[in-house]
């Protein structure tokens, strides 16, 4: 991956990032790069400029940010290297909010190679309200309760990516139950052959892009995948079975969303549905929707959903 050079050009836009960021009382600066820089330098440039702000550097393998961190930089690690760069700026705060090195309501200067590899050619003013409307590291982390919270990224990414991609020009649903297998798999039966039974581990683990292809061939089929909390695929084409009575839907929803909604219900296993109607995704957990996921066409969108808790009486 190319490296940046701190060029005259590049430094010149850097120091008008911080300028920027101090003129306006913004609280960050994301740097989305292409490959590593000099870290030490790029140190030594915030402190030259007295910038005090967290400085995230965003670059797609976590290898290449060897050094970022001990130069006080905070790194976040993409691997989205062909993904578009609205995608990839958006994933930048997202696992920037993540980590907690800005805040859902922070205010950033994003600067990045808009139209030339290798040269800082554009700077970006965003709220983050705005940007990615309600993604709370908060939200996040209660899912992460469960399952790690990068085994929960890789199912939404993945999930999201079904809901706006579809396959072969159909819109495709999906429902990934994830966590808690040897529960789930108490509820579930076959519902026809599971095309990844026999593989071994690494060929049915979700952190590798030609498995996540493979899952998307086959959410056309019906049924469920159970993934473990590392992220493997531990059975496709599941069938759920389990009680709904219990249950408070929306209106409108299917039977996939209420097997969801159940599954984790009974369960300690979080459900992500992608509705085949709408591209929606939305994550349950125990029997509650938690998070609603707009797909857009370029990047994603999220939005937390207030839903009712349960009343005293248990009749929810
Ligand atoms: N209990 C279940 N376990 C696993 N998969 C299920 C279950 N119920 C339904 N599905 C899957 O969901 C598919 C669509 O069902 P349905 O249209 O009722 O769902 P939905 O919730 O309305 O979702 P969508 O918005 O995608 O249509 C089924 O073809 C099947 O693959």
């Amino acid at each position: 991956m190319a490296t940046l050079r701190l060029t005259k050009h590049n430094t010149a836009m850097l120091t008008s990032a911080m300028t920027l960021v101090n003129a306006i009382s913004a609280d960050a600066i994301v740097l989305l790069l292409e490959g590593a820089t000099d870290w030490q330098r790029l140190a030594e440039l915030m402190a030259k400029n007295e910038f005090e702000k967290p400085l995230i550097v965003a670059v797609d393998s976590i290898e290449e940010l060897d050094g970022a961190s001990e130069a006080g930089l905070k790194p976040v690690a993409l691997n989205k290297e062909k993904a578009p760069l609205l995608e990839r700026l958006q994933h930048a705060l997202l696992e920037a909010a993540a980590d907690e090195f800005i805040k859902p309501n922070d205010e950033i200067v994003a600067i990045y190679g808009g139209f030339t590899s290798g040269r800082l050619d554009s700077i970006s003013h965003l709220k983050l309200d705005e940007r990615m409307r309600r993604l709370t590291t908060r939200d996040l982390q209660s899912l992460e309760s469960s399952v790690p919270l990068k085994t929960m990224k890789v199912v939404v990414d993945l999930a999201v990516q079904i809901g706006v991609e579809g396959r072969e020009g159909k819109p495709v649903g999906a429902l990934f139950v994830v966590g808690d297998t040897r529960s789930v798999l108490k509820h579930a039966s076959d519902s026809g052959v599971d095309p990844f039974r026999g593989y071994n581990k690494k060929a049915r683990n979700l952190f590798d892009a030609k498995v996540q292809e493979d899952a998307k061939e086959i959410s056309q089929l019906d049924g469920a995948f159970l993934i473990s909390a590392d992220g493997t695929i531990e059975r496709s084409r599941q069938m759920l079975e389990v009680l709904h009575e219990d249950l408070n839907m929306s209106k409108g929803l299917g039977s996939r969303h209420w097997a969801a909604a159940a599954i984790t219900r009974r369960t300690k296993a979080v459900a992500i549905v992608v509705s085949q109607s709408t591209g929606t995704v939305r994550l349950y957990q125990n029997g509650f929707l938690k998070m609603q996921i707009e797909p857009m066409d370029k990047g994603i969108k999220w939005q937390e959903i207030s839903f009712k808790p349960p009343s005293a009486s248990g009749d929810d």
